[in-house]
């Protein structure tokens, strides 16, 4: 059994994983306190006998405790912290320093130029929102990289005197009230971006959205879309089977 974590910038989000079946992931919000008493709870019943693999974006420390949580639980598993490369699994980094390249990023194309074969532009709707394109043959062409949706409304709140934002939901169209304007505003940055990048590529592309706010997403995208909500997970599990090299 190999366990799988994703450590984002807002959220946690693991799994266990045995010979590429992938069982039901979880999500907590590691910066509540009481949340690695709970995960200590949740794990204890797991026998972790093959690979810890984890992909951190998130600060050393966070990283740390979790790697040390785990080494206590499960003193004999390997630990599998991958970092982004040149290439690997059939994918080539457009990066000049391909180490620079956020390993969730990396991960999340590397599943899914394995899992969608063809022309991919993998989007994750997370803290921050990056796009990457990767041909079917496994070339990246680059990313973009923009504040998520509740970064966004933040830093509104942040810079002016009078805005203020409520939990609701999304949408794209034009707005009557503040909250409003400011959720479907945000919102319409995000699928703007996504739809002029896709219109402005050389070809078709299938487009493969993941992240917290994905579900969000789909519904208000004008191109067709897959979602997979455990792509970085799912990439994580790819490097626990195999030869990066393949
Ligand atoms: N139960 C939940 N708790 C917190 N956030 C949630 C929840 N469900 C969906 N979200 C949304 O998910 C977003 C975070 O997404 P995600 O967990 O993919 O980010 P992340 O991986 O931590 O970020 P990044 O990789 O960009 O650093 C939040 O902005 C929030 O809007
Ligand atoms: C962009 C984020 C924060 C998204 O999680 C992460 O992938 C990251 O910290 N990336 C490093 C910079 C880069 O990818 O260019
Ligand atoms: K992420």
């Amino acid at each position: 059994m190999n366990l799988l974590l994703d450590i984002g910038n807002t959220r946690l989000k693991w799994a266990t994983e045995d010979q590429g079946q992938i069982d039901e992931s979880h999500a907590c919000d590691y910066r509540q306190p009481g949340c690695l008493a709970s995960l200590e709870r949740a794990w204890r019943g797991i026998s972790v006998s093959r690979n810890l693999a984890i992909a951190s974006v998130s600060e050393k420390q966070v990283l740390d405790s979790l790697i040390q949580l785990g080494q206590t639980l499960w003193p004999q598993c390997r630990l599998l912290i991958p970092q982004a490369s040149a290439a690997a699994f059939g994918v080539t980094n457009a990066y000049q320093q391909p180490e620079k390249l956020g390993i969730d990023r990396w991960l999340a194309m590397i599943a899914a130029h394995n899992l969608y074969p063809g022309n991919v532009c993998v989007v994750d709707c997370g803290t921050a929102v990056t796009l990457d394109v990767v041909r079917a043959d496994g070339r990246h062409l680059g990313g973009l990289i923009c504040p998520g949706l509740n970064v966004m409304k933040q830093a509104l709140v942040s810079n002016t005197a009078d805005l203020m934002f409520t939990q609701r939901s999304y949408d794209t169209e034009l707005g009557s009230a503040t909250d409003v304007a400011i959720a479907n505003g945000v919102c319409a940055a995000v699928i703007g971006l996504i739809e002029h990048t896709l219109s402005k590529l050389d070809a078709d592309y299938r487009l493969v959205l993941t992240g917290g706010d994905a579900a969000y997403l789909v519904d208000l995208l004008r191109v067709s879309v897959s979602y997979d909500r455990d792509l970085v997970l799912k990439g994580l599990s790819i490097f626990c089977r195999g030869d990066a090299n393949l």
